[in-house]
């Protein structure tokens, strides 16, 4: 169930800075959640987080999505304990992460992290043991996941003499290969064939089903939007929008769409409540309307032309949703500027700014 939007609900009726969250309802899904809660991070000057919180429940499927720059591999570095968080913190099964549930954790980088010189399945049998696994398991872990990502012909190729496609499904064979109890993934669909796209869908539908926590950042929306069980939108370092992606497009802003093949042009331009009007590719009308307007009026306007052959509410793409919410986030407040002096500048940094 979708906690519906309270006053302070930005145009879109989506909160900006606090979080609107919602809960999915279900059954019981063997697992437990990964919690990230309030994370806050800094390099220098630069705030990449601010009070960073969402969860990703046993058996989920989670979008992670925000501009270039949002935060999203900051924060999925600290998830992994490659980067540490200057306050907050991470919690598996409402535990802290330790050495031992992080080695529990599937991890694709962004940048990839495959010994380039290496043999893929010497490389993914190492990676196996290094989480725990034995030899034996190690080979035959490789071996199915290999298969199951097309890769097994490619097992004693060096990891460099694969296609970029080819060496993103030996990433993800990587994050397998040791049966995570979580799931994170740096944008793994950057660069794949509708073929791996595919592949790498039905595996991690696959994974959630088992029960896993599986978290990815992207930035191909459509993709977010037909895969996950719930998206997340960051912006400047938080969550600004959480929720199952329907409910969050019957949040946002929708657009009136009005066939009225012999309105004159402008028809609609001075009716009361209509914010702005535009034509579609079919020659449709495309109105947006304030909150709360009158759409009956809009009706009878259309009606007046001629006749209407549609007249319908059209809700936002999770794309337009992403636009409308990134572009109203207000801006975070100015940092204060630095202190003029050098000793006032080095404290300033070491001990962070007020
Ligand atoms: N090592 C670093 N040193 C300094 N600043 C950094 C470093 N890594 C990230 N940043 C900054 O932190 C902010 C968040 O970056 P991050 O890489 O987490 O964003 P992102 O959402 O993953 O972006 P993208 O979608 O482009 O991958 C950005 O302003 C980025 O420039």
């Amino acid at each position: 169930m979708c906690s519906r939007p309270s006053p302070g609900t930005g145009r879109a009726g989506i909160r900006t800075r606090r979080v609107w969250s919602s809960d999915t309802e279900g059954g019981e899904v063997p697992g437990a959640a990964l919690t990230i809660n309030e994370l806050s991070k800094r390099y220098g000057d630069i705030v990449a987080l601010r009070d960073m919180t969402f969860d990703v429940r046993a058996g989920e499927l989670f979008g992670f999505v925000g501009s270039n720059g949002a935060g999203k591999t900051t924060t999925m570095r600290i998830v992994l304990g490659v980067l540490a968080a200057d306050a907050g913190e991470v919690r598996y099964d409402g535990v802290p992460l330790t050495f031992d549930v992080r080695r529990r954790i599937g991890y694709m980088p962004e940048e990839r992290g495959l010994y380039p010189k290496m043999r893929v399945g010497e490389q993914l049998e190492y990676l196996a043991q290094l989480h725990g696994l034995s030899a034996a398991a190690a080979r035959t872990a490789t071996r199915q996941w290999a298969a199951r990502l097309g890769i097994e012909t490619r097992l004693g190729d060096e990891v460099q003499a694969l296609s970029l496609g080819n060496q993103q499904r030996a990433q993800l064979a990587a994050a397998l290969v040791h049966d995570p109890a979580v799931l994170v993934l740096d944008e793994p669909f950057s660069g794949l064939d509708p073929l791996a796209v595919d592949v790498m869908s039905d595996v991690l539908r696959e994974r959630a089903a088992a029960g896993v926590p599986v978290v990815f950042s992207s930035h191909q929306l459509d993709l977010v939007e037909r895969l996950c069980d719930r998206v997340g939108i960051v912006s400047a370092g938080s969550m600004v929008a959480i929720g199952p992606v329907d409910e969050l497009r019957a949040g946002g802003a929708s657009t009136l769409v009005v066939d009225a093949p012999d309105a004159p042009a402008g028809w609609a331009d001075t009716l009361p409540s209509v914010l702005s009007t535009g034509r579609d590719v079919r020659g449709r009308t495309e109105l947006r309307l304030a909150a709360g307007a009158d759409d009956q009026q809009v009706l009878r306007a259309a009606l007046a032309t001629g006749p209407v052959r549609e007249f319908a509410h059209r809700r936002p793409s999770l794309a337009q949703l992403f636009r409308e919410v990134v572009t109203h986030e207000p801006p975070t407040p100015a940092d204060p500027p630095p202190p003029a002096t050098r000793r006032g500048r080095a404290r300033w940094k070491k001990e962070g700014r007020p």
